[in-house]
């Protein structure tokens, strides 16, 4: 085809990107005229006016989200359906695709969103059930400048065909060999028949989505979270979605996904966030990992949550009128008991006075005592402070951080953890809870937290059940419904900011009541430990489920518990198994290297088609003397090779050290400008073009090129270092080497 013939359809189509961007400002402006006159009509505050007020605004407000969100490739795809008359030719009556759905001023269809029935033939229709299509464009753009089209010509048949325009190479494989910056983008313009189906799936219970590395398992899942979103918006934009992901690195990187489709009230968390007002970011390492995510420690929770406080009071006595009265450590314990049976132990805080006073009531006999009445009883002890003070510190409201910080004491440990977990593992736990830096303990709280310990922290929530709100009288505490003497709020997560957009789906409470989404999407589903399926089970009892993952990838050692942990946060519901086979990710050429090496070392991988070749076979260096010369020469001359991100994963003893390697390359110090922060803080930074990862981070990420320094060492780090090694080599895009001693 003639450079001619393809400047004009350009140009034809650039034409009709005019006239949707025309369009839409127009659109954009009516919102803000909405926006602004339900303010006017709330300022003149005739009755109904604030809730008339509310929806004009929250329904304009939304829309200039969306108008605004969509500047990216507004319009991509076009079809050319076979006429439906014969006063129609072929090509007359396109039918464009977008990011959002738009009309003209007549109220007729100008551009289709790509969630919409009428554009779902976009994705389906191939050349052996072409589906009515004849030909299938994609628009490549650069904001509103449309660079070029690919086009597939579907249906041959038709009369006038042969005259319709065939121009490009193909729009996936146009996109696949792009440069990989450090976001994912979406892939709205070229979802395949396979993963369409995923997307659109029927709403109910749960979608399971699986396939080997690059099949697109995440980019799917986030457009079926959009799908979601635009086929039922009430449901889940008051109910709330929830993606977890591996990491707050991995979330940076999918983070821009949704709101480039439209999107943003969506609740993005790693799995040190789940939990409200809790950041967790440092791991344990991975044997003592491996006991905190066994769902043996549930059993060891559940124990430490009815045990008695650490310090509280073992036994009680008062003189009463004639009456010596006494609680003893039996009655007590036979008291805590029955009020455990009762509920959650903070929800038992009314009751304790009452119980305790029965008790003593019951040891009145004198006569004195019994003619002034058990209402006379009650007034005065309840006004005695030996009393108020026994009883509160006794059973005081427990906040679950202040619960688990009680593990560090190895005789409460022994106590809850014995016949559950093993001296060797009991003693690992005490190690990583009495963590000290220079002389001071760390403590089990705040930034100390780690990722491991999110879910044991959840656990107690839901055990202890919420501290009730401070009062402000602290006198009624122990005849008050809920009452409290000095409480610390459990979380102040009003200002979080786990929304990509800065913006979460509604206020965070901290409270167990609210926990629930009516979506959760988790991906890396393989990796989480029975006790993280606890976590994330409790926010999705009613909700609908998207779990997104790939067995061979997984970095958990006991991969039954795990099932059978999933198994139960999913409940009954129901579940629909999508299969991806096709990697989009990497060259053949690294993919065969990485599945060679899976088939090598035993891992039951799931093997999808790699379809891109280049030509670059992977480089494998060996018996190297001198690892941080050659990693730097390595690192260098791949940076120079690939216009996108390079990746150096490494062991995590080594994470620091490399780091420091990196910023003291001068040669990369641009492309690689928080090397120096992340050798000191340990943290690997986000945006950078180069940066230093460790195998674990790697996981659901992609690079042009990867360096892997001492590979062997990655694969001895732990029980499931062959799969962590597994990950890496199917991160990169183009380019691979791996360097070892
Ligand atoms: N239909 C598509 N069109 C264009 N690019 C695609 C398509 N499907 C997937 N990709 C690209 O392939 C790459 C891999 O996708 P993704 O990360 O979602 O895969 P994954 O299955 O989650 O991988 P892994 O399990 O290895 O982490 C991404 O760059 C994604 O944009």
């Amino acid at each position: 085809m003639s450079d001619q013939v393809a400047a004009r359809e350009v140009a034809q189509e650039q034409q009709f990107v005019e006239r949707v961007y025309a369009r839409l400002e127009e659109s954009a402006s009516a919102a803000r005229e909405l926006a602004r006159e339900g303010h006017d009509r709330a300022r003149l505050g005739h009755e109904g006016g604030l809730v008339e007020r509310d929806a004009m605004v929250h329904h304009a407000a939304r829309r200039i989200a969306e108008l605004d969100a969509a500047h990216e490739g507004l319009v991509f795809g076009r079809l050319d359906l076979r006429p439906s008359g014969d006063d129609v030719a072929l090509g007359e009556e396109p039918r464009y695709v977008g990011r959002i759905g738009l009309r003209d001023a007549e109220r007729d269809s100008l551009l289709v969103d790509w969630r919409a029935p009428a554009a779902a033939v976009f994705y389906q229709a191939t050349a052996a059930e072409p589906a009515g299509v004849v030909r299938r464009r994609v628009l490549r753009s650069a904001g509103r400048r449309v660079e070029g089209v690919e086009d597939e010509l579907l249906d041959p048949e038709v009369e006038g065909a042969e005259q319709l325009p065939i121009l490009g190479e193909g729009a996936l494989m146009a996109q696949l060999s792009r440069a990989r910056d450090r976001s994912m983008h979406s892939i709205v313009a070229t979802i395949q028949a396979e993963q369409d189906k995923a997307i659109r799936a029927p709403v109910k219970g749960v979608v399971a989505i699986s396939g080997g590395p690059g099949t697109g398992k995440t980019v799917v899942a986030l457009h079926r979270a959009a799908y979601l979103l635009y086929s039922d918006r009430r449901r889940y934009e008051t109910g709330g979605v929830l993606v977890v992901g591996p990491s707050g690195v991995f979330m940076r990187y999918i983070e821009r996904v949704l709101p480039s489709l439209g999107e943003t009230a969506v609740a993005l968390r790693s799995l040190g966030e789940v939990v409200d007002g809790v950041r967790a970011v440092r791991h344990d390492e991975p044997a003592v990992a491996d006991v905190k995510g066994s769902s043996r420690m549930a059993e060891v929770l559940q124990r430490l949550a009815r045990a008695a406080a650490p310090g509280a009071p073992e036994e009680f006595g008062i003189f009463w009128r004639d009456d010596r009265l006494r609680l003893d450590r039996r009655q007590l314990g036979r008291i805590r008991r029955q009020l455990m049976n009762q509920g959650r132990r903070n929800r038992q805080l009314s009751r304790v006075a009452g119980m305790l006073l029965d008790a003593l009531w019951r040891q009145v006999r004198s006569e004195r005592g019994r003619e002034r009445g058990r209402e006379a009883f009650d007034d005065d002890m309840l006004s005695d402070a030996r009393f108020v003070d026994f009883a509160s510190a006794w059973w005081p409201p427990l906040a679950a951080e202040e619960v688990l910080a009680w593990l560090r004491d190895p005789e409460v440990l022994a106590g809850v953890a014995d016949g559950v977990l093993g001296e060797e593992e009991q003693r690992l736990l005490h190690k990583a809870w009495t963590r000290t830096e220079g002389s001071t303990r760390v403590p089990v709280t705040g930034e100390a937290l780690t990722v491991e310990d999110v879910p044991l922290l959840d656990e107690l929530r839901y055990a202890l059940g919420d501290v009730p709100a401070p009062k402000d009288d602290a006198d009624d505490l122990l005849t008050a419904e809920q009452g409290g003497i000095d409480l610390v709020e459990l979380t102040t997560a009003s200002d979080r900011e786990y929304a990509p957009s800065g913006r979460p789906w509604r206020p965070a409470t901290g409270s167990i009541d609210d926990d629930g989404f009516a979506h959760v999407l988790v991906d890396e589903a393989q990796d989480l430990t029975p006790m993280q399926w606890r976590m994330v089970g409790r926010r999705g009892r009613t909700a609908t489920w998207t779990v997104v993952g790939d067995p061979a990838q997984s970095s958990w050692p006991a991969p039954e518990e795990a099932a059978a942990a999933r198994a139960a946060a999913l409940e009954k519901k129901l579940v629909h198994s999508f299969h991806l086979s096709t990697n989009y990710r990497n060259s053949s050429e690294i993919y065969a290297h990485a599945a060679a090496y899976a088939g090598r070392v035993g891992l039951d991988a799931d093997l999808p088609r790699a379809v891109r070749s280049t030509g670059e076979e992977p480089v494998v260096l060996t018996g190297v003397e001198d690892l941080a010369a050659t990693t730097r020469s390595v690192v260098v001359d791949l940076a120079s090779r690939v216009a996108g991100t390079v990746g150096i994963v490494v062991p995590a003893a080594r994470h620091v050290d490399v780091n420091g390697w990196l910023a003291s390359w001068p040669e990369l110090a641009d492309d690689a400008p928080g090397a120096r922060a992340a050798a000191a803080t340990g943290r690997s930074s986000a945006d950078d073009r180069v940066v230093v990862l460790t195998g674990l981070e790697t996981k659901g990420l992609e690079f042009d090129a990867i360096v892997v320094v001492a590979p062997e060492e990655i694969e001895a780090e732990s029980s499931t270092g062959r799969a962590t090694l597994y990950v890496v080599l199917t991160r990169a895009t183009q380019l691979l080497t791996t360097v070892s001693a």
